[in-house]
């Protein structure tokens, strides 16, 4: 089944074009000891959902690119034409000459409608294109106008359009100093939107993949391109091919809806996080080598820890002993130390993945009282390498991850409302003080809903 990727504001044009480029050079790249066979269907399973072919052969994106204004988009058009390896559809775009400023507002509720048409039009096309429509895959940042205000109107009107298909929504959490003074605003009501009409909600915070720059790819001066390097890599490993089930021999043909039933077994918990290991510079590849045991454990401390990377990871946190509820279960103020998680699916690419024992993912304790953890875990795997890495683990997560800088965007927005500040700047566009209370109550059910997890 295809994915249609929709691109949206600065940001996620940005990102989109890393995702594609990752996808290509893992599936032109080495890999590793897997057979020829193996490679090839993984090769084939990757063109059919991301790419279709020109005539010429050239990989094809399926993908649609908006922004209201053009030069991010002209730039990623013709940088992924001159990498010679894939291109975008020259006609599968749409932008403008002014973006949103900053402003959620205005790419809501001017932009959006205004453009609905030749956006989803767009879109209709791509869709049409594919054999069997799987899901859309939509790119954004929160905090600007474009990406997070059009994003949350075009993802309902994806919903509206493709009630059937799954709708999986990537959102860059802000850096917490903040470039955009209403980005807490901005923030609340785009996740509260998509809250409504998205399966689930795929979060990367810019702070915490900048710190992977800095610490484990040892970059000096960092970029958004090397931070989008970084989260096209940690994408690539979910979103590449791979065997579902244990000791399936076929790829999945299902990835959206695969994932959401892996890791979204109740509408109320849709915020999903990625974790990722190793992560080291390319550079230092050739001499590294990670044992299976060492990763796992490293990722399941990552987990029950809440931390983002296998540095500075606080191995004091312990799962809660069997019949006591956690400490961390009844306030948000309190540290939350113990992460409590929903679903965990673990992702194993390269060599001896079947010989890896996960049984340390399946302690009822790392789980919610309410699922058992035979429900609550899956592994993929698969012997094809990715990305040069001769093992690599990932693990999406739903779990308590996101409370803490859920509840940080959620108070400071709501001190910024309680004080009446830049309202107007939302109200003349046509977004009220009920909205915002709307998306308020909406967001603190979400806390309180992860919180007594
Ligand atoms: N990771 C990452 N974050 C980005 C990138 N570009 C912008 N951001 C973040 O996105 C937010 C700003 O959103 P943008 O995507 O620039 O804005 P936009 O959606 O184009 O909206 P307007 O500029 O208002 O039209 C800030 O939080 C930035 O830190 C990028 O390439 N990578």
């Amino acid at each position: 089944m295809s994915i249609v990727t929709v691109q949206l504001g600065q940001c996620g044009n940005q990102i989109g074009h890393e995702v594609f480029c990752c996808l290509c050079s893992d599936i032109c790249g080495s890999h590793g000891l897997c057979s020829k066979k193996e490679n090839q269907s993984y090769q084939d399973a990757c063109k059919e959902r991301f790419f279709w072919e020109e005539q010429s052969g050239v990989p094809v994106a399926r993908a649609v690119l908006v922004d209201m204004e053009p030069k991010v988009i002209s730039q990623t058009l013709s940088m992924a034409a001159r990498s010679g390896c894939w291109k975008y559809n020259n006609q599968s775009h749409f932008c403008q000459k002014q973006g949103s400023g900053n402003n959620w507002a205005n790419g809501y509720s001017v932009h959006g409608p205004r453009h609905k048409e030749s956006i989803m039009d767009l879109v209709q096309r791509e869709a049409e294109r594919c054999d069997r429509l799987g899901g859309f895959f939509t790119i954004m940042s929160m905090a600007g106008g474009t990406g997070s205000g059009l994003g949350a109107f075009v993802t309902q009107c994806l919903r509206d359009a493709f009630p059937a298909s799954f709708i999986l929504n990537h959102v860059i959490w802000p850096y917490g100093t903040g470039e955009v003074i209403v980005q807490n605003y901005n923030s609340v009501l785009t996740l509260s939107h998509l809250y409504r009409s998205s399966d689930a909600l795929l979060v990367h915070e810019n702070d915490v993949i900048h710190k992977i720059c800095a610490q484990l790819m040892n970059i000096k001066q960092i970029s958004f391109r090397d931070v989008n390097q970084v989260i096209a890599h940690q994408l690539g490993s979910v979103f590449q091919p791979v065997h579902p089930a244990e000791g399936g021999s076929n790829y999945s043909r299902n990835p959206l809806g695969d994932l959401m039933e892996a890791l979204v077994p109740h509408p109320e918990f849709k915020m999903l996080g990625l974790r990722n290991i190793p992560q080291i510079p390319e550079n230092s590849l050739p001499y590294s080598t990670f044992s299976w045991p060492g990763l796992i454990k490293h990722l399941r401390q990552m987990l029950i820890a809440n931390a983002q990377m296998e540095e500075g990871i606080d191995w004091q946190v312990r799962p809660p002993p069997p019949g006591s509820s956690t400490p961390s279960s009844h306030s948000t103020k309190k540290p939350l130390h113990f992460n409590t998680s929903i679903a965990n699916l673990v992702i194993l690419r390269g060599k001896d993945v079947h010989s890896v024992d996960l049984g340390s993912f399946q302690d009822p304790s790392l789980y919610t009282s309410w699922l058992k953890p035979q429900d609550a875990f899956n592994a993929w795997r698969t012997p094809r390498a990715f990305n040069k890495y001769e093992k690599s683990a990932s693990l999406v997560s739903n779990s308590q991850f996101l409370l803490k800088p859920l509840d940080s965007v959620v108070g400071k927005a709501w001190n910024m409302f309680a004080s009446k500040a830049y309202i107007h700047q939302y109200t003349k566009f046509g977004i009220e003080e009920e909205d915002f209370l709307d998306s308020f109550t909406t967001l603190e059910q979400v806390i309180s809903s992860y919180t007594t997890l």
